[in-house]
């Protein structure tokens, strides 16, 4: 150990790490070590001078080739102590500077690990005071900051780093555990990149798709770090040997094989040493998150084995860095708590705004017939360019819809919108699908970690990939073409729904692929290289292809149906835009039809959980009133301030007129009120009265649908208005607290509204007192302007969901048009259930 006169140790590893990063070679360093001492000044100069031909040239960029590694000693350092990372980052003082007199700025000035030049000046004229390099601050004094800036500008070439990495980088600094909530995009990677440099110990990130690591392990070998993954897959016994070695800087692995490689890991931690362990994508530990996974939850056993408690041999516990860009208050407790994560975490929270992203809804009804006009722009958006003849673009990968079992429409076809929805729906022979009960296997999961063809690969520094194939140029794709307009990410819900809107791109001329987690892995490794190298304008993709995607010019991302959470929606669009130009983050849903939950197994509690994110998310699209990107960092706890973005469709185009519900909201809420009183005054009134389909006996508590149906047949002025306007009008008063849903698991369409004790006390309000007035949302304003067919085909729609009424229309026994002209035929008990309710509301109107 090499003691200064302030008595703090400098070790061995810390001179041989920034040795290192100079570009002198390792057994060169262990050989001079061994010599003369594990003294920086003697080393170099050991080096330089005494055998002459010992100094690579140290340049910009890449020193260190992997065959260095592979002639290292097997314990290069062997009786020195483990260092700490303090001693690696901030090893030098003033006082040091001071004791060495003369000697201190020429000893020092070569620590700097990026500042070639410097080195060699240093090293190369010891007599003269240098003068003060990049790494010295004004106190001439080598600290974290600049040893940060030399490395992110040699490796990235990026001037500063950012306050929020920072941040994060002092908590590492410092042994801190450390939470990182920031944007998509906003360069939350750099955070666990840096301490691999910065050290000689190696970084283990745990992430949770092979691609995700692929694609960063790529871009570090780019930036001449060495970088390897381990995916779940048949292990690769070389290359897991060699991470386990501390053969790269930083070594990808998914939860499974960490909790696989528990023991490794701990020789690993003993020598060369865990600089740090990073849980990037951490929502992912939450059940609460938009993408739980299992495997992560058991990462707390990261917390538990790697700290000094358990391990003698370590001075300080091995850091924790968790990383997210979409995580609510919720979810970040449950990390914390999850991960066993230090009482002193430091969390790192920055803002969630995207400032650069146009956010933008749009009413659709996301099916195949609505495909020309939704993607009119977007296909002349590519094709203004290149004189598009009529003949399509090659298919990237043919799969035969049909063979995918299921239908895109059928996730649709209970609640479609019209006669148009429906003829679609029986042009696609959806009839047959419907037939299915079990419709799961149609909607795409998140993808399990080995979404890749491999399971593992190495990237050696400055070099190319040794398992992939570098993305190959489409013979079809000059470099510039089409670049200014940029690639677009199209998501859609459905496995089916990617491959027939990639067609369909495709005849229209662009250059599109569909990806899907039950698509051929080599095939989804190829989207993912062409994508990264531009020879596909478009992606039509399930949610497989989100997390972590670091393209920097995507200009477009179209949501063709709602996702599941506002968490996904703003992870997928935070895939556009990540070079800070305008880009466009386009949803389109159907505000007639009810949003359903993706199949999982999920307890009640998570069942209501995620009806809760899904309603967010519905909200979210039949806003009308409230800047886009205000609900969405709002709903990540982040206060936007007064203004909006002046970017969204909500801010260009204003707020609708308000509208005074205070009539209607009397009439809807006073029947509420008579179906509770009725089912509390025991008259043995319930909802399978009203209707004989199949619906459910809600045992006494208010019905919507009930409720509706009512108004419309007892008031003559409300007879045309459509259940539709009706839910939206629940939805503003469930806002204002005057109704509440009584269902125990809520759906994300009020089921059972009851009123408040705010809502009777507006009931029981005199009627020249203050209105109700609030904006319509997007779903009234829709149903406003075509009443009939809205909820006519809503009807329609359901009666699909009804195993005995579909049996009857596949079998052509009864029909829409048919019904339509035909009389409906009012089930029996109906009139009886309406004069009771009469009955009740006239005698509650006399009460008051
Ligand atoms: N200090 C910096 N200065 C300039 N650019 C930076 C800086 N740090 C990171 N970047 C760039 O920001 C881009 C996004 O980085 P990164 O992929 O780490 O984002 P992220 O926060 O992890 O996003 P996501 O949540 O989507 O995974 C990268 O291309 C990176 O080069
Ligand atoms: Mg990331």
């Amino acid at each position: 150990m090499e003691a200064n006169s302030s008595g703090a140790d400098v070790s061995a590893d810390h001179i041989i790490a920034e040795l290192l990063d100079m570009g002198f070679e390792f057994d060169k360093i262990s050989e001079a070590i061994g010599i003369v001492g594990p003294c920086r000044a003697d080393v170099v100069e050991f080096m330089l001078n005494g055998s002459g031909s010992e100094q690579r040239k140290p340049a910009g960029g890449l020193q260190r080739r992997s065959s260095d590694r592979s002639t290292r000693p097997a314990n290069p350092r062997g009786n020195f102590k483990q260092s700490s990372i303090t001693d690696h980052i901030a090893s030098t003082t003033g006082s040091k500077m001071e004791s060495r007199g003369g000697e201190a700025s020429t000893s020092y000035s070569w620590l700097a690990p990026s500042i070639d030049t410097a080195v060699t000046a240093a090293v190369c004229s010891k007599s003269k005071p240098e003068p003060q390099t990049l790494l010295q601050n004004s106190r001439g004094e080598f600290d974290l900051n600049d040893k940060i800036s030399a490395v992110l500008k040699k490796h990235f070439g990026f001037s500063c780093v950012k306050g929020f990495q920072k941040e994060a980088l002092d908590a590492w600094s410092a042994h801190k555990d450390c939470l990182v909530l920031a944007a998509t995009g906003s360069g939350k990677s750099l955070c666990f990149q840096i301490p691999a440099l910065l050290t000689m110990k190696i970084v283990v990130v745990i992430s949770p798709l092979i691609s995700l690591m692929h694609d960063q392990c790529l871009k570090l070998a780019k930036h001449g770090i060495s970088a390897c993954f381990l995916g779940s897959g048949q292990p690769d016994n070389r290359v897991e040997g060699k991470a386990m070695a501390g053969m790269y800087k930083i070594v990808y692995v998914c939860p499974e094989t960490v909790l696989r490689l528990m023991e490794p890991l701990k020789k690993l931690a003993e020598k060369p040493g865990i600089a740090l362990f990073a849980i990037d994508e951490v929502h992912c530990v939450s059940k609460w998150g938009h993408d739980f996974r299992p495997d992560y939850r058991r990462l707390s056993v990261l917390r538990e084995n790697f700290c000094s408690r358990k391990l003698k041999f370590l001075e300080h516990d091995i850091p924790l860095m968790a990383l997210t860009a979409t995580a609510t208050l919720h979810v970040r407790e449950d990390i914390l708590k999850s991960l066993k994560m230090s009482e002193h975490t430091l969390v790192v929270l920055t803002s969630f705004f995207r400032p650069n992203l146009r956010f933008t809804v749009k009413h659709s009804k996301t099916s195949a017939s609505s495909y020309r006009e939704d993607f009119k722009e977007l296909i002349g958006t590519y094709n203004v360019s290149r004189n598009f003849s009529g003949k399509g673009q090659k298919i990237l990968h043919e799969v035969d819809p049909e063979s995918e079992s299921s239908s895109y429409e059928s996730v649709d076809d209970s609640a479609s919108d019209d006669e148009d929805a429906v003829a679609d729906i029986k042009k696609a022979k959806v009839a047959k699908s419907l037939v299915k009960e079990n419709t799961e296997h149609e909607l795409d999961q998140y993808p399990g970690v080995d979404d890749f063809d491999v399971s593992c690969g190495e990237f050696l520094e400055n070099s190319r990939p040794e398992n992939f194939a570098f993305p190959v140029q489409s013979h079809e794709t000059s470099s510039s073409e089409n670049l200014d307009q940029g690639p677009t990410i199209v998501y859609v819900p459905t496995r089916k729904g990617t491959v027939e809107l990639a067609n369909y791109l495709c005849k229209s001329g662009l250059k599109a692929a569909a990806y899907n987690a039950k698509m051929p892995r080599s095939h989804l490794r190829q989207v993912h290289e062409q994508f990264h190298c531009n020879a596909l304008e478009v992606v039509v993709a399930t949610i497989a292809f989100g997390m972590g995607i670091d393209k920097s010019n995507v200009r477009r991302i179209i949501h063709y149906g709602l996702p599941q959470s506002l968490e996904a929606y703003y992870q997928e669009a935070g895939r556009a835009g990540r070079d800070g130009k305008l880009s466009d983050c386009t949803l389109y849903c159907s505000f007639m039809r009810t949003p359903t939950l993706l199949p999982n197994k999920r307890s009640d509690e998570q069942t209501r959980a995620a009806y809760r994110m899904l309603l967010d998310c519905f909200h979210y699209a039949l806003n009308t009133s409230t800047c886009r990107a205000k609900i969405l960092v709002k709903y990540f706890g982040e206060d936007f301030g007064p203004d909006g973005c002046q970017m969204c469709d909500i801010c260009i185009n204003g707020p609708p007129q308000m509208h005074d519900f205070k009539e209607e909201a009397g009439v809807f809420m006073n029947v509420l009120q008579a179906q509770t009183e009725q089912a509390t005054e025991g008259m043995n009134y319930n909802s399978t009265d009203c209707y004989r389909s199949g619906r459910r006996n809600f045992g006494g508590v208010p019905d919507f649908r009930t409720a509706v149906s009512y108004i419309r047949e007892k008031f003559p002025r409300f007879a045309m208005t459509d259940k539709i306007w009706w839910q939206g009008l629940a939805r503003i008063l469930e806002d204002m607290g005057y109704i509440q849903e009584a269902a125990e698991i809520p759906r994300v369409i009020v089921q059972h509204p009851e009123p408040t004790r705010a809502g009777l006390n507006f009931l029981s309000s005199q009627p020249d007192e203050e209105g109700l007035h609030a904006h319509p949302d997007a779903a009234m304003l829709l149903a406003m302007s075509s009443p009939r067919s809205a909820s006519s085909s809503v009807e329609w729609g359901r009666g699909w969901a009804d195993p005995e009424i579909r049996r009857q229309r596949l079998a052509g026994k009864t029909g829409r048009r048919k019904r339509k002209r035909g009389s409906r035929k009012q089930p029996t008990g109906f009139t009886t259930a309406k004069e009771r309710l009469s009955a009740i509301l006239s005698k509650s109107k006399r009460r008051r």
